[in-house]
């Protein structure tokens, strides 16, 4: 077997379009949605995404606020930078790039951040609103992977979902989202504390691979025919991706989300959907 591509970067872009639409109604409206950034520090790769985010905003007409400190930044400089995204009106939602530098308290950061403007999904309250099932942002790589799914017809409801990491961004959230009743999916969440992750993959109808360990989903860990979503980033000697997942995993699974081109621009899609669904809340 020979996996189909769960394609990230087509899907990404039919989403960008319905989203101009969207933005072209809020314009007619009077409504500029504006996106914030703060980026701390020169990680070529947080540089990189966060640059690919202000050419999505570009694409669908919502207008870029872009802030920037040094790796130096105190957690007091950073704060202030939070409070001027809170009060400045262009700014109808914003993100904190992650991770942080070392030494900085990221979750205070988040914590700061006017929940009303949290594009990512990520704030304290937007994620106790998906646990009590009120309405907000979601989380974007969570989401992201659902529409990926959904627009490949491949089911979520009912399906055995495993999901390999805890982190903020993906693994931990990443389960509150497929168990909402719209997905109904059943999850069960490894981490590096899990005894033997194989018997649970090999269980799994979706693998949802997010531990940031290069191929450790290995093609005798995958159900012939399951959805394996590759979200893990390593990178080799000369910078490439490596993501989590073994190359040779797609003779063996029906899908397959490929890293690069997969997971990463959904997750860049999703937080332009939530800009533009708080500027609709918004706008009424
Ligand atoms: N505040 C946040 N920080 C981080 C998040 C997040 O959702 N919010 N997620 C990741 C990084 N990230 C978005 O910020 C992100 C990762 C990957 C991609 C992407 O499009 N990747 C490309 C490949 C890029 C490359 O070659 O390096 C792909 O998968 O095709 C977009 C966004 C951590 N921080």
């Amino acid at each position: 077997m020979t996996a189909q591509i769960l394609d990230g970067k087509a899907t990404a872009a039919a989403i960008k379009s319905e989203l101009a639409a969207r933005v072209e109604a809020l314009k007619a409206k009077g409504v500029q949605p504006g996106l914030g950034t703060l980026l701390v520090g020169d990680d070529p790769g947080s540089r990189w995404y966060v640059n690919g985010k202000h050419r999505d905003c570009a694409q669908v007409g919502i207008a870029s606020i872009q802030r920037e400190l040094p790796e130096t930044a105190t957690q007091e400089e950073i704060e202030a930078v939070v409070r001027e995204l809170n009060e400045d009106p262009a700014c109808t939602g914003y993100i904190v790039q992650l991770p942080l530098p070392k030494g900085i308290d990221a979750n205070r950061v988040l914590e700061l951040m006017d929940p009303a403007k949290d594009a990512d999904g990520l704030h304290p309250m937007s994620l106790g609103r998906l646990v009590l099932g009120i309405e907000g942002p979601l989380p974007c790589t969570p989401y992201g992977i659902v529409q990926l799914l959904r627009r490949h017809d491949v089911e979520i409801k009912g399906a055995h979902v495993v999901v390999v990491g805890r982190g903020i961004t993906i693994g931990r959230p990443m389960p509150l989202v497929l168990t909402r009743k719209s997905e109904n999916a059943t999850v069960t969440q490894c981490h590096t504390g899990t005894k033997d992750l194989s018997a649970h993959l090999r269980q799994a109808d979706i693998i949802v691979a997010a531990a940031g360990v290069p191929h450790i989903i290995k093609p005798e860990d995958v159900k012939p025919g399951a959805a394996v979503l590759d979200v893990g980033v390593s990178r080799d000697e000369q910078g490439k991706i490596v993501g989590d997942v073994h190359p040779g995993v797609a003779e063996v699974a029906g899908w397959v989300a490929p890293n690069p081109g997969g997971v990463g621009p959904m997750t860049r899609a999703q937080l332009l959907v939530n800009v533009v669904e708080a500027a609709e809340r918004a706008a009424g």
